[in-house]
């Protein structure tokens, strides 16, 4: 931040220096020059606190009237320093620009020293609360804690029970009667009615409407519509309803987005910058017609997660029972034998990595089934499915999911070979070789010995990419790459994670294929039904990185079209468009 100073005067110059608890300024006898500096110490204050110490240099003023550039946050607090001073003040941030203009030339031996604390600080600003819940209480504290004063409107305002130590408390009416300018309306909507009867003393006020319903659908209107409709001389603003009491009593506001709607510019303005000083960070979703949408924000569990989760669940179900029915019961009904402890461990170990596999692919079949879908329509101006739409949004919570399943398989991998089945089962063919008197019981089979070092060299390498993808879906990673290392790490690495994880699978069944045992009662085993969507994935994207459909895609990528468009297709088109 800069301080210039220009002040008239024949030769007068100000040496001093401002402090939180004290100022210094005294005259200097001319020096000759023609301009007064402030340079403060520390050249980026952007805190609410004022500069610890502003040192000014010596210099004589200017016959022009003197102004100072301060953030405005320091604007109250230098203000007792420069009372009756011909002084011009220019803050200038966002929203706030004050300009105080005294007429007389600065007289130095006319700046009153005295100490902050006697200064007469502009009064903070009132706020109002109806009602003394969880959250008016809640909110109140908050409020207070941030520097204003606050009133409570209340219909027991004499037993209301505790409430923050510096918040008043009166009557409905008196409350409204006061100078705040916003009304914080802490009350559950069915009780909204008895606000109606309040209108004369809400007229020209800002009503916030923080309520939220039990469930979707609730009610015809909105509720912050229906609190517009009993009081249309008032300006109703929503928002802050997805803060809980819970949050604002400790504090957790730092950064948290809260959105706001409202038809009044003015009072979401007002209402926006209350919550800027609470430390939040405001979305502004439009008219008041936006408030529906709002109040089922804080209904909603995990939109985006949705989807992924089922596709998971049902994944997980279908390859569970496919492979308890292939593997157990086929067991058991077959061979009479009884292997069901297999269910815990090798089951999972099984279902694992094929739901992850599959999840990695689903991750990157919209992506090639979109590309499919422009080259079939010749433009990209023509909106997706929705079906399509929501896939695609929904690909980095596959990805977190496939991750998950992959972790599991890992640790399920390091395990298996401990268990006491396995190694009774080694054992136990050791002792049979033995017992047939075979002279080399272990036949070293060097094709099965590249076989499994590449199948689990391909598996940790696929791991560690997946780990990769999942730490730059984070968005604390992923905000720190630029948009080309983002999408080099998510769709290249992405596709040779597929390719590498793929491969992994192919190499575990690469001697199972031709078998006739792999195939029980007629079903391909697990790992095989698993391989389909990821080869099906990786040959349809082989196929758009063809260099003739490449640049095809590419054009139309671009914003080029294979057909012009005529006005009959604009016209159905434009319904399209998005
Ligand atoms: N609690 C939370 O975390 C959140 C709550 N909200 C919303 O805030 C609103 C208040 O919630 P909350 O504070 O938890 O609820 P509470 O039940 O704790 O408080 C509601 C307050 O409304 C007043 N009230 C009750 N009945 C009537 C009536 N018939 N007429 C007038 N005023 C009445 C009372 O205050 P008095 O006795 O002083 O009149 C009462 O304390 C609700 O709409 C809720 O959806 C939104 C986000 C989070
Ligand atoms: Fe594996």
């Amino acid at each position: 931040m800069e301080f210039s100073v220009k002040k008239g005067g024949t030769g007068t110059q100000i040496k001093g220096s401002f402090s939180r608890s004290a100022c210094h300024m005294r005259r200097v006898p001319s020096a000759g020059s023609s301009e007064l500096q402030l340079s403060p110490e520390s050249p980026r204050v952007q805190s609410d606190a004022p500069p610890s110490s502003l040192h000014h240099s010596c210099a004589p003023l200017t016959p022009s009237g003197s102004s100072i550039s301060l953030h405005h946050h320091h604007y109250q607090w230098i203000m007792p320093y420069l009372t009756q001073q011909t002084l011009t003040i220019q803050t200038q941030s966002e929203n706030v620009t004050v300009v105080l203009r005294l007429s007389e030339m600065m007289k130095p031996e006319s700046v009153l020293m005295h100490p902050l604390g006697t200064a007469a600080a502009p009064e903070p600003e009132l706020l109002c609360i109806f009602g003394t819940g969880d959250l008016g209480r809640s909110l109140g504290q908050r409020l207070l804690q941030s520097g204003y004063r606050v009133v409570y409107g209340s219909r027991r305002p004499h037993s209301c029970g505790p409430l923050p130590q510096g918040a008043q408390v009166m009557s409905h009416a008196a409350a409204a009667a006061q100078s705040a300018r916003l009304i914080f309306i802490c009350i559950h909507r069915e009780h909204y009615a008895f606000l109606e009867t309040m209108a004369p003393h809400l007229e020209g006020k800002v009503l916030v409407d923080i309520s939220n319903n039990l469930k979707k659908d609730m009610y015809p209107e909105a509720n912050a519509a229906y609190l517009q409709r009993l009081l249309p001389d008032a300006s109703v603003v929503k928002g802050l309803n997805t803060l809980s009491a819970w949050a604002l009593q400790n504090g957790l506001l730092a950064g948290k987005q809260v959105f706001l709607c409202g038809d009044s510019a003015e009072g979401k303005q007002a209402v926006a910058a209350m919550s800027t000083k609470l430390g939040l960070t405001v979305l502004d979703k439009g008219s008041l017609s936006a408030a529906r949408e709002l109040e089922d924000f804080p209904l909603q569990l995990f939109p985006e997660w949705r989807l992924p989760l089922r596709v998971a669940v049902g994944l997980t179900a279908f390859f569970f029972f496919y492979l308890l029915i292939r593997d157990v019961i086929y067991a058991y009904v077959e061979q009479g034998k009884d292997i069901s402890y297999r269910i815990t461990m090798a089951l999972g170990n099984k279902v694992f990595p094929i739901v992850s596999l599959i999840m990695l692919s689903l991750c990157y079949l919209p992506g090639v089934i979109a590309a499919f879908l422009q080259l079939y329509r010749g433009t990209k101006y023509r909106r997706f499915p929705d079906w399509l739409d929501r896939w695609m949004l929904c690909r980095k919570q596959m990805g977190l999911i496939a991750l998950g399943f992959a972790f599991l398989h890992a640790i399920y991998t390091f395990v298996i070979s401990t268990r006491y089945a396995v190694r009774h089962k080694l054992i136990s063919r050791v002792v049979d070789e033995m017992k047939k008197n075979k002279t080399t019981p272990f036949d070293f089979d060097n094709t099965e010995a590249w076989g499994q070092d590449s199948f689990y060299m391909l598996g940790i390498l696929g791991f560690f990419l997946y780990v990769l993808l999942g730490l730059t879906s984070l968005p604390s990673v992923g905000g720190s790459l630029s948009w080309r290392e983002f999408n080099f790490i998510q769709s290249k690495l992405g596709h040779l994670t597929l390719i590498i994880c793929t491969s992994h699978g192919y190499i575990y069944g690469w001697n199972k294929f031709l078998r006739p045992s792999t195939y029980k009662w007629y079903t391909p085993p697990g790992y095989m039904l698993c391989l389909v969507v990821p080869s099906v994935v990786l040959v349809l994207k082989a196929l758009v990185l063809l260099p003739c459909v490449d640049r095809t895609l590419t054009r139309i990528r671009q914003g080029w079209e294979r057909t012009q468009p005529n006005e009959e297709m604009v016209q159905a088109t434009n319904l399209y468009v998005w």
